[in-house]
């Protein structure tokens, strides 16, 4: 049986590993380093060549939208590669129509470069996407020259935005989400006046912002803090580092196991902030080793909870609810109440699921406490969130019984994850 996302059955049942997995595996390409050099090339007029591209909804999602903005676009899912023709957005005409699906990446990151084109472009997403907010960026655009036009609810999508946006300095707040702020650099160097953003509230995510502003220096535009000035992107061969919240998954088995599981392709130099996710497991107990390249977890037989605020690093929560569980002591979790507006309210989905199966796991505003217990037999819901299959499916690693209902909602980052995670069983 395939274990790809599309060929996974309504409810998937995980089978417990019968010895320690001593793997190495290369994760899937980075989905938040994908869209950002898929944006960037489609503005730098010429051809880009990204490698190591993740192919999965959010990015599929990202190249239809760029196409749809006049972009051309060549796929070589084989290689991992697409060749990107870029456009001068200003010069644009005609109306146009993105569908950002399941992606907050793709809307967040879309709406700014549509706003550049001196057209009507409309962007919307699926239902999921659109009951998560866009009022910031809304309201960023307008104040920086932009007419945006609502849909349907103020402040979310559907809308059609119209530029050029001119640019200039805008206030923003910080606390509900980094890609309203990632997505507006992106566009600055395109913006007559150039951009200075003033953030009005504390900023979350913020290794990805630094992540931006990486991915847009290699493709030749400037950013000096918050402020962009104006210039142009040029055409860039650039390859796409592996996916560290993808990684958090393997890396987090080996520390539950008592395995050993190495992920390729990431490593100290890596531009993503969530390759700290092992520094957690090294605080709980695990041994991490790191090179340039690879990061090496080892479980040690002893897990202890921890205390972390993961502000930083919110899309390896779950994983470390799921970790949490075998630990010795309690893990209390803060600094995220913002990931209640994800795919899913994720603190209530993971308390939710985690008490389903009779583990001792407690919600609050900002964030959530686990008691470790031994999970009983469960078919996981998963809100249509790919990080609560991922998650929820590490606890089958060890406790018998795990079913994850809808598991294919893991093709929006990591379609190949259940083959994956079958690896550690047939190599341990
Ligand atoms: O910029 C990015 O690539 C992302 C930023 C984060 O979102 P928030 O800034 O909304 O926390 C993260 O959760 C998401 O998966 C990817
Ligand atoms: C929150 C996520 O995605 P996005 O915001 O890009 O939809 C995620 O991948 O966990």
């Amino acid at each position: 049986m395939s274990l790809l996302a599309d060929d996974l059955p309504d409810v998937l049942a995980v089978t417990p590993l019968a010895s320690p997995p001593d793997v190495s595996l290369r994760p899937p390409g980075s989905k938040s380093i994908t869209n950002r050099a898929l944006i960037c090339a489609a503005l730098a007029p010429g051809r880009s060549t990204l490698t190591g591209m993740l192919f999965a909804d959010d990015t599929r999602a990202m190249l239809g939208a760029v196409a749809a903005l006049g972009a051309t676009v060549t796929a070589d899912e084989a290689a991992l590669t697409v060749l990107v023709d870029g456009i001068d957005p200003l010069a644009a005409t005609g109306e146009v129509h993105v569908d950002a699906r399941q992606s907050g990446t793709t809307g967040r990151f879309v709406l700014p470069a549509a706003a550049l084109r001196p057209a009507r472009g409309i962007v919307d997403g699926s239902t999921q996407l659109r009951a998560r907010p866009f009022a910031p960026l809304v309201d960023a655009l307008r104040d920086l020259g932009a007419t945006v036009e609502d849909l349907d609810q103020p402040g979310f999508l559907p809308v059609a935005v119209t530029g050029p946006v001119a640019g200039g300095k805008v206030a923003l707040p910080g606390h509900i989400s980094s890609q309203f702020l990632s997505g507006l650099l992106m566009a600055g160097p395109l913006m007559a006046e150039g951009l200075t953003v003033e953030l009005t509230s504390p900023l979350v995510s913020v290794p990805y912002v630094e992540a931006t502003a990486a991915v847009m220096a290699a493709f030749g535009a400037t950013v000096e803090g918050l402020t962009v000035p104006p210039g142009a992107y040029r055409p860039t061969a650039y390859d796409i580092e592996p996916d560290a919240s993808a990684a958090s998954y393997p890396l987090a088995a080996a520390a539950i196991t008592g395995g050993r599981v190495t992920v390729e392709g990431l490593g100290t130099r890596s531009l993503q902030g969530d390759v700290r996710f092992a520094d957690l497991l090294e605080r709980m107990g695990a041994r991490v080793e790191r090179t340039a390249e690879r990061i090496t977890v080892t479980g040690t037989g002893a897990l202890h909870g921890i205390d972390v605020d993961m502000a930083d690093i919110s899309d390896t929560a779950q994983t470390l609810a799921a970790v949490a569980v075998f630990a010795d002591s309690p893990t209390r979790v803060t600094g995220i109440g913002f990931i209640r507006r994800k795919e899913t309210d994720r603190v209530a989905a993971v308390v939710t699921e985690l008490r389903r199966a009779g583990i001792d796991a407690v919600e609050d505003e900002d964030g959530f406490t686990v008691n470790p217990g031994t999970p009983a037999p469960t078919v996981f819901e998963t809100y249509d969130d790919h990080r609560m299959a991922m998650s929820m499916a590490l606890l089958g690693l060890r406790a018998p019984g795990v079913q994850i209902r809808n598991p294919r909602c893991v093709a929006k980052t990591y379609p190949a994850y259940f083959a994956d995670l079958a690896r550690l069983a047939q190599q341990g």
